[in-house]
Protein backbone atom coordinates (compact mmCIF):
# COMPACT_ATOMS: atom_id res chain seq x y z
CA UNK A 1 0.00 0.00 0.00
CA UNK A 2 1.52 3.38 -0.91
CA UNK A 3 2.01 5.53 1.97
CA UNK A 4 -0.29 8.17 1.01
CA UNK A 5 -3.23 5.60 1.68
CA UNK A 6 -2.10 5.03 5.27
CA UNK A 7 -4.59 6.05 8.07
CA UNK A 8 -2.28 8.77 9.52
CA UNK A 9 -2.60 7.80 13.70
CA UNK A 10 -2.00 11.01 15.81
CA UNK A 11 -0.38 9.86 19.29
CA UNK A 12 -1.66 12.61 22.81
CA UNK A 13 0.65 11.80 25.58
CA UNK A 14 2.25 13.98 28.60
CA UNK A 15 1.86 13.99 32.10
CA UNK A 16 -1.33 13.89 34.48
CA UNK A 17 -3.60 16.95 34.04
CA UNK A 18 -0.93 18.32 31.21
CA UNK A 19 -3.92 19.38 29.19
CA UNK A 20 -4.61 16.19 26.70
CA UNK A 21 -8.86 15.97 26.88
CA UNK A 22 -8.17 19.65 26.69
CA UNK A 23 -6.41 19.44 23.66
CA UNK A 24 -8.39 16.37 22.05
CA UNK A 25 -11.69 18.15 22.83
CA UNK A 26 -10.27 21.22 20.75
CA UNK A 27 -9.48 19.00 17.61
CA UNK A 28 -13.03 17.24 17.85
CA UNK A 29 -14.47 21.04 17.77
CA UNK A 30 -12.80 23.04 15.27
CA UNK A 31 -14.26 22.95 11.70
CA UNK A 32 -11.49 21.23 10.12
CA UNK A 33 -13.72 19.09 8.06
CA UNK A 34 -11.75 15.98 9.12
CA UNK A 35 -13.36 13.03 10.71
CA UNK A 36 -11.41 11.10 14.02
CA UNK A 37 -11.76 8.15 15.10
CA UNK A 38 -10.74 8.47 19.07
CA UNK A 39 -8.69 5.92 20.95
CA UNK A 40 -8.86 7.19 24.87
CA UNK A 41 -7.38 5.32 27.64
CA UNK A 42 -7.72 6.07 31.22
CA UNK A 43 -5.62 5.23 34.68
CA UNK A 44 -8.38 3.87 37.26
CA UNK A 45 -11.16 1.51 36.91
CA UNK A 46 -13.86 3.90 36.91
CA UNK A 47 -14.18 5.71 33.23
CA UNK A 48 -14.42 9.38 33.56
CA UNK A 49 -12.48 10.78 30.89
CA UNK A 50 -15.28 9.63 28.37
CA UNK A 51 -17.61 11.78 29.87
CA UNK A 52 -15.16 14.72 29.69
CA UNK A 53 -14.87 14.12 26.01
CA UNK A 54 -17.07 16.61 23.86
CA UNK A 55 -20.43 15.13 22.69
CA UNK A 56 -19.47 15.03 18.89
CA UNK A 57 -20.10 12.57 15.84
CA UNK A 58 -16.91 10.74 15.66
CA UNK A 59 -16.39 7.35 17.95
CA UNK A 60 -14.91 7.26 20.93
CA UNK A 61 -13.72 3.65 22.24
CA UNK A 62 -12.52 3.58 25.62
CA UNK A 63 -9.71 1.09 26.88
CA UNK A 64 -10.11 0.90 30.75
CA UNK A 65 -9.04 -2.38 31.65
CA UNK A 66 -5.34 -1.62 31.96
CA UNK A 67 -2.67 0.86 30.93
CA UNK A 68 -2.48 1.14 27.25
CA UNK A 69 1.61 0.87 27.18
CA UNK A 70 0.83 -2.40 29.18
CA UNK A 71 -1.66 -3.89 26.53
CA UNK A 72 -0.65 -3.17 23.54
CA UNK A 73 -0.05 -6.41 22.04
CA UNK A 74 -4.17 -7.02 23.01
CA UNK A 75 -6.87 -4.41 22.75
CA UNK A 76 -4.86 -1.29 21.17
CA UNK A 77 -4.36 -3.83 18.27
CA UNK A 78 -7.77 -5.60 18.04
CA UNK A 79 -9.44 -1.88 18.35
CA UNK A 80 -7.11 -0.60 15.43
CA UNK A 81 -7.66 -3.48 13.21
CA UNK A 82 -11.46 -3.36 13.94
CA UNK A 83 -11.44 0.53 12.57
CA UNK A 84 -9.71 -0.44 9.76
CA UNK A 85 -12.27 -2.61 8.44
CA UNK A 86 -14.37 0.79 8.37
CA UNK A 87 -11.42 2.96 7.35
CA UNK A 88 -13.90 5.14 5.00
CA UNK A 89 -15.49 6.71 7.94
CA UNK A 90 -12.99 8.19 9.22
CA UNK A 91 -9.65 10.04 7.91
CA UNK A 92 -7.10 9.72 10.81
CA UNK A 93 -6.90 7.97 14.28
CA UNK A 94 -6.10 10.40 17.61
CA UNK A 95 -4.98 8.27 20.18
CA UNK A 96 -5.20 10.13 24.03
CA UNK A 97 -2.81 8.33 26.56
CA UNK A 98 -3.13 7.50 30.13
CA UNK A 99 -0.93 10.37 31.70
CA UNK A 100 1.20 7.78 33.06
CA UNK A 101 2.00 5.40 29.50
CA UNK A 102 4.61 5.36 28.03
CA UNK A 103 4.27 6.26 24.33
CA UNK A 104 7.19 3.58 23.41
CA UNK A 105 5.36 0.48 23.07
CA UNK A 106 2.25 2.51 21.88
CA UNK A 107 4.26 4.16 18.60
CA UNK A 108 5.91 0.80 18.42
CA UNK A 109 2.58 -1.12 17.26
CA UNK A 110 2.75 1.05 14.52
CA UNK A 111 5.89 -0.48 13.25
CA UNK A 112 5.99 -3.94 15.10
CA UNK A 113 2.27 -5.44 14.51
CA UNK A 114 2.51 -6.11 10.67
CA UNK A 115 -1.24 -5.92 9.54
CA UNK A 116 -1.21 -2.44 11.53
CA UNK A 117 1.45 -1.71 9.88
CA UNK A 118 0.72 -1.93 6.14
CA UNK A 119 -2.74 0.25 6.93
CA UNK A 120 -1.70 3.26 9.05
CA UNK A 121 1.04 5.77 9.56
CA UNK A 122 2.44 6.94 12.97
CA UNK A 123 2.24 10.82 12.29
CA UNK A 124 3.41 12.10 15.64
CA UNK A 125 3.63 11.78 18.98
CA UNK A 126 2.51 14.82 20.82
CA UNK A 127 3.20 15.80 24.29
CA UNK A 128 1.29 18.09 26.48
CA UNK A 129 3.32 19.91 29.23
CA UNK A 130 2.26 21.43 32.76
CA UNK A 131 4.02 24.43 32.66
CA UNK A 132 3.06 24.78 36.09
CA UNK A 133 4.10 21.01 37.51
CA UNK A 134 6.70 20.21 35.31
CA UNK A 135 9.47 20.68 37.13
CA UNK A 136 8.69 19.43 40.37
CA UNK A 137 7.40 16.46 39.06
CA UNK A 138 9.84 15.49 35.90
CA UNK A 139 12.26 13.85 38.26
CA UNK A 140 10.27 12.24 40.24
CA UNK A 141 8.19 10.68 37.13
CA UNK A 142 10.13 8.61 34.94
CA UNK A 143 6.79 8.41 32.76
CA UNK A 144 6.81 11.79 32.14
CA UNK A 145 10.72 11.88 30.93
CA UNK A 146 10.24 9.50 28.26
CA UNK A 147 7.35 11.11 27.22
CA UNK A 148 9.09 14.19 26.69
CA UNK A 149 12.32 11.83 25.12
CA UNK A 150 9.93 10.68 22.82
CA UNK A 151 7.97 13.77 21.71
CA UNK A 152 8.01 14.69 17.88
CA UNK A 153 5.98 17.73 19.01
CA UNK A 154 5.74 19.16 22.18
CA UNK A 155 2.46 21.71 23.67
CA UNK A 156 4.11 23.77 26.25
CA UNK A 157 0.50 24.23 28.03
CA UNK A 158 -0.86 26.38 30.90
CA UNK A 159 1.66 29.16 30.23
CA UNK A 160 -1.33 31.44 31.84
CA UNK A 161 0.13 30.31 35.44
CA UNK A 162 3.79 31.22 34.83
CA UNK A 163 5.93 33.80 33.92
CA UNK A 164 8.45 34.32 31.06
CA UNK A 165 11.25 33.70 33.17
CA UNK A 166 9.76 30.25 34.34
CA UNK A 167 8.60 29.27 30.69
CA UNK A 168 12.16 29.46 29.92
CA UNK A 169 13.50 27.06 33.03
CA UNK A 170 11.06 24.93 31.38
CA UNK A 171 11.69 25.08 27.86
CA UNK A 172 15.67 24.24 29.08
CA UNK A 173 14.40 21.33 31.00
CA UNK A 174 12.59 19.91 28.05
CA UNK A 175 15.59 20.73 25.71
CA UNK A 176 17.66 18.72 27.79
CA UNK A 177 15.42 15.59 27.32
CA UNK A 178 14.39 16.38 23.85
CA UNK A 179 16.52 19.06 21.42
CA UNK A 180 14.80 18.26 18.22
CA UNK A 181 11.15 18.38 19.12
CA UNK A 182 9.43 21.40 17.87
CA UNK A 183 7.95 23.37 20.96
CA UNK A 184 4.32 25.42 20.65
CA UNK A 185 3.32 27.22 23.70
CA UNK A 186 -0.24 27.20 24.38
CA UNK A 187 -3.18 28.21 26.96
CA UNK A 188 -5.61 25.88 26.91
CA UNK A 189 -4.07 24.04 23.76
CA UNK A 190 -5.33 27.15 21.56
CA UNK A 191 -3.00 26.33 19.07
CA UNK A 192 -3.02 26.37 15.62
CA UNK A 193 -3.97 22.72 14.61
CA UNK A 194 -1.85 22.56 11.60
CA UNK A 195 1.46 22.43 14.06
CA UNK A 196 -0.42 19.37 15.55
CA UNK A 197 -1.76 17.12 13.32
CA UNK A 198 -1.01 15.75 9.49
CA UNK A 199 2.78 16.64 9.94
CA UNK A 200 4.51 13.35 9.32
CA UNK A 201 6.73 14.37 12.11
CA UNK A 202 7.67 10.81 13.22
CA UNK A 203 11.13 9.90 13.05
CA UNK A 204 12.44 6.55 13.06
CA UNK A 205 15.53 7.33 13.43
CA UNK A 206 15.44 9.55 16.01
CA UNK A 207 13.42 6.81 18.18
CA UNK A 208 16.30 4.24 17.36
CA UNK A 209 18.78 6.66 18.84
CA UNK A 210 17.17 6.75 22.04
CA UNK A 211 15.67 3.34 21.64
CA UNK A 212 18.04 0.80 19.59
CA UNK A 213 15.91 -1.73 20.60
CA UNK A 214 12.80 -0.30 19.43
CA UNK A 215 12.22 -2.70 16.53
CA UNK A 216 13.23 -5.66 17.90
CA UNK A 217 10.73 -6.69 21.15
CA UNK A 218 8.47 -5.15 23.09
CA UNK A 219 9.17 -2.46 25.33
CA UNK A 220 9.93 -3.02 29.05
CA UNK A 221 9.27 -0.33 31.59
CA UNK A 222 8.08 -0.40 34.70
CA UNK A 223 5.41 2.35 36.35
CA UNK A 224 5.90 3.77 39.75
CA UNK A 225 4.35 1.79 42.01
CA UNK A 226 3.66 4.81 44.78
CA UNK A 227 1.34 6.09 41.93
CA UNK A 228 -2.07 4.44 43.03
CA UNK A 229 -5.76 5.40 42.05
CA UNK A 230 -8.71 4.94 43.97
CA UNK A 231 -12.38 5.85 42.94
CA UNK A 232 -15.30 7.14 45.67
CA UNK A 233 -18.54 6.26 44.37
CA UNK A 234 -22.03 7.20 45.71
CA UNK A 235 -25.82 7.31 44.74
CA UNK A 236 -26.54 9.87 47.65
CA UNK A 237 -26.67 13.57 46.04
CA UNK A 238 -24.00 15.54 47.87
CA UNK A 239 -24.13 19.24 49.93
CA UNK A 240 -22.32 21.84 48.10
CA UNK A 241 -22.04 23.28 51.78
CA UNK A 242 -19.91 20.44 52.77
CA UNK A 243 -17.90 19.19 49.59
CA UNK A 244 -16.24 22.60 48.81
CA UNK A 245 -14.97 22.81 51.61
CA UNK A 246 -13.65 19.46 51.93
CA UNK A 247 -11.93 18.86 48.59
CA UNK A 248 -10.05 22.56 49.17
CA UNK A 249 -8.98 21.05 52.26
CA UNK A 250 -8.09 18.00 50.37
CA UNK A 251 -6.10 20.14 47.49
CA UNK A 252 -4.88 22.24 50.40
CA UNK A 253 -3.45 19.32 52.79
CA UNK A 254 -2.77 17.07 49.96
CA UNK A 255 -1.56 19.01 46.93
CA UNK A 256 1.98 17.74 46.68
CA UNK A 257 1.03 13.91 46.41
CA UNK A 258 -2.62 14.15 44.84
CA UNK A 259 -1.90 14.46 40.69
CA UNK A 260 -4.96 14.21 39.72
CA UNK A 261 -8.79 14.00 40.59
CA UNK A 262 -11.54 14.19 38.67
CA UNK A 263 -14.97 13.73 39.55
CA UNK A 264 -18.35 13.71 38.20
CA UNK A 265 -21.04 14.99 40.93
CA UNK A 266 -24.67 14.58 41.85
CA UNK A 267 -25.56 17.74 43.91
CA UNK A 268 -28.72 17.66 46.09
CA UNK A 269 -31.14 19.75 43.98
CA UNK A 270 -29.20 20.05 41.21
CA UNK A 271 -30.38 18.96 37.40
CA UNK A 272 -27.16 19.88 36.09
CA UNK A 273 -23.80 17.44 36.56
CA UNK A 274 -21.12 18.98 37.97
CA UNK A 275 -17.49 18.11 36.62
CA UNK A 276 -14.24 18.83 39.54
CA UNK A 277 -11.02 18.97 38.64
CA UNK A 278 -8.03 18.97 40.76
CA UNK A 279 -4.37 19.05 39.46
CA UNK A 280 -2.20 19.00 42.51
CA UNK A 281 -3.38 22.60 44.37
CA UNK A 282 -5.06 23.99 41.63
CA UNK A 283 -9.05 23.11 41.49
CA UNK A 284 -11.43 24.04 38.63
CA UNK A 285 -15.00 22.96 38.75
CA UNK A 286 -18.33 24.12 36.32
CA UNK A 287 -21.45 22.73 35.84
CA UNK A 288 -21.28 20.46 32.37
CA UNK A 289 -24.83 19.62 31.09
CA UNK A 290 -28.08 18.45 32.68
CA UNK A 291 -28.84 14.82 34.09
CA UNK A 292 -30.33 12.95 31.31
CA UNK A 293 -33.80 11.66 32.04
CA UNK A 294 -33.59 8.05 33.66
CA UNK A 295 -29.38 8.45 34.03
CA UNK A 296 -28.30 7.78 37.18
CA UNK A 297 -27.32 10.39 39.55
CA UNK A 298 -24.37 8.72 40.54
CA UNK A 299 -21.13 10.90 41.78
CA UNK A 300 -17.96 9.41 40.91
CA UNK A 301 -14.30 10.79 42.20
CA UNK A 302 -11.41 9.29 41.22
CA UNK A 303 -7.93 10.07 42.97
CA UNK A 304 -4.02 9.48 41.82
CA UNK A 305 -2.12 10.02 43.65
CA UNK A 306 1.41 9.49 45.76
CA UNK A 307 0.12 7.17 49.08
CA UNK A 308 -2.72 9.41 49.74
CA UNK A 309 -4.40 8.16 52.83
CA UNK A 310 -7.70 6.56 51.00
CA UNK A 311 -8.95 5.81 54.30
CA UNK A 312 -9.33 9.68 55.23
CA UNK A 313 -10.76 10.80 51.59
CA UNK A 314 -13.29 8.07 52.30
CA UNK A 315 -14.75 9.25 55.60
CA UNK A 316 -14.39 12.46 54.62
CA UNK A 317 -16.17 11.83 51.26
CA UNK A 318 -19.33 10.27 53.13
CA UNK A 319 -19.13 13.70 55.43
CA UNK A 320 -20.51 15.38 52.14
CA UNK A 321 -23.90 13.92 52.08
CA UNK A 322 -26.38 15.38 52.37
CA UNK A 323 -28.16 11.34 53.16
CA UNK A 324 -26.45 8.09 54.21
CA UNK A 325 -25.10 5.29 51.67
CA UNK A 326 -21.68 5.34 50.16
CA UNK A 327 -19.49 2.57 48.23
CA UNK A 328 -16.51 3.22 47.43
CA UNK A 329 -14.80 0.79 45.40
N1 LIG B 1 -4.93 27.36 33.96
C1 LIG B 1 -4.95 26.46 32.98
N2 LIG B 1 -5.61 25.29 33.17
C2 LIG B 1 -5.63 24.42 32.14
C3 LIG B 1 -4.98 24.67 30.90
N3 LIG B 1 -5.18 23.60 30.09
C4 LIG B 1 -5.93 22.71 30.79
N4 LIG B 1 -6.20 23.19 32.04
C5 LIG B 1 -6.94 22.53 33.13
O1 LIG B 1 -6.11 21.47 33.63
C6 LIG B 1 -6.93 20.38 34.07
C7 LIG B 1 -6.49 19.11 33.38
O2 LIG B 1 -6.75 19.20 31.99
P1 LIG B 1 -7.03 17.89 31.11
O3 LIG B 1 -7.14 18.34 29.68
O4 LIG B 1 -8.14 17.11 31.67
O5 LIG B 1 -5.65 17.13 31.35
P2 LIG B 1 -5.26 15.64 30.92
O6 LIG B 1 -3.85 15.69 30.50
O7 LIG B 1 -6.25 15.10 29.93
O8 LIG B 1 -5.42 14.87 32.31
P3 LIG B 1 -5.29 13.27 32.56
O9 LIG B 1 -5.94 12.61 31.40
O10 LIG B 1 -5.98 13.05 33.83
O11 LIG B 1 -3.85 12.98 32.66
C8 LIG B 1 -8.36 20.78 33.74
O12 LIG B 1 -8.93 21.32 34.92
C9 LIG B 1 -8.20 21.83 32.67
O13 LIG B 1 -9.28 22.75 32.62
C10 LIG B 1 -4.29 25.93 30.73
O14 LIG B 1 -3.66 26.21 29.71
N5 LIG B 1 -4.30 26.76 31.82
Amino acid sequence: MNTLDKTPVTVLTGYLGAGKTTLLNRILSENHGKRYAVIVNEFGDVGIDNDLVVDADEEVFEMNNGCICCTVRGDLIRIIEGLMKRRNHFDAILIETTGLADPAPVAQTFFVDEDVQSKTKLDAIVTVVDAKHLLDEIDKAHEAQEQLAFADIVLLNKVDLVGEEGLGEVEKRIRRINPTAVIHRSERCQVDLDNILGRSAFDLDRVLEIEPEFLKHFHDHDHDDHVASFSLLSDAPLDPERFFPWIQSIAQNHGPDMLRMKGIIAFADDDDRFVMQGVHMLLEGDHQRPWKAGEKRTTRLVFIGRDLPRDAFEEGFRNCFVQEGVAAE
